[in-house]
């Protein structure tokens, strides 16, 4: 069993420009509860994001990094970037950048890597398709991704189960089925990573609401939750964390 306190990060993918700091202002306003709260804006925000949150508990993410230090890579960021801008946390390998192969699982270790030893927190996302769920291939898919994706060791590894009908869609899987995959990856966890791996954080994703938050954060190997929609605002986010 892992993290002593559940990790809420909300993922605003392409959403927000500056009036959205306001959200960003009320989440870090709110009692910290007893959840680990982040939010991944959009990088234009991040810094201003980080300011705003700055005295609080409240973490700032980034949604994706390049794999090198520094280098001829047009439009990308790297770590030092990040970390210059105030992030503290990236999710990498989401399904929205793994589609249609866009990234590997190569790559996303690249990037993996290069954040943990930067110093950021990574959220390694993994997840199966609907046509995967439906041919039985779910376990299997989630054990390459996990086999593929994950750095070398489990230090300021984070890992985020999303199935990817599950996300923007109000679908999730029956609470066996999360259970299911999320005592696979944790057996995986702890094999390839002993305690450390134990004690790593995996979260569920995939249309988490208020409403269904609290059954979705009880169930065993759930150590929080990463939440896209229903984190764009904050009194959506701040339910979410209150179901904690
Ligand atoms: O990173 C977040 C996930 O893609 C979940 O998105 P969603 O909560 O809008 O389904």
């Amino acid at each position: 069993m892992a993290a002593a306190r559940k990790m809420i990060v909300g993922n605003w993918k392409m959403f927000g420009t500056a009036p959205m700091l306001a959200e960003i202002t009320a989440i870090a306003a709110a009692p910290a509860g007893n959840a680990k709260l982040a939010i991944c804006p959009p990088f234009t925000l991040i810094e201003r994001a980080a300011r705003a949150a700055q005295g609080s508990a409240l973490a700032i993410g980034a949604q994706d990094v390049h794999a090198a230090d520094k280098g001829a890579h047009t439009g990308c960021i790297s770590t030092a970037m990040l970390i210059d801008s105030g992030a503290t946390l990236v999710i990498v390998g989401h399904s929205e950048r793994r589609a249609d192969n866009f990234e590997t699982d190569a790559q996303v270790k690249a990037k993996a890597t290069a954040a943990v030893t930067a110093g950021l927190e990574a959220i390694v996302c993994i997840g199966e398709t609907e046509a995967q769920r439906d041919n039985g291939q779910t376990l299997t898919v989630i054990e390459t991704q996990l086999a593929g994706s994950l750095p070398d060791a489990a230090d300021r590894l984070v890992v985020a189960y999303e199935p990817v009908w599950a996300i923007g869609t109000g679908r999730t899987p029956t609470e066996p089925q999360v259970a299911e995959v999320h005592a696979a990856i944790r057996a995986h966890l702890e094999k390839r990573f002993g305690a450390p791996g134990a004690a790593t954080p995996i979260l569920y994703g995939g249309s988490v609401k208020p409403e269904n938050a609290a059954n979705l954060l009880g169930l065993p190997n759930v150590d929080g939750a990463l939440v896209g929609g229903a984190s764009l605002t904050a009194a959506s986010f701040l339910a979410i964390a209150a179901a904690v």
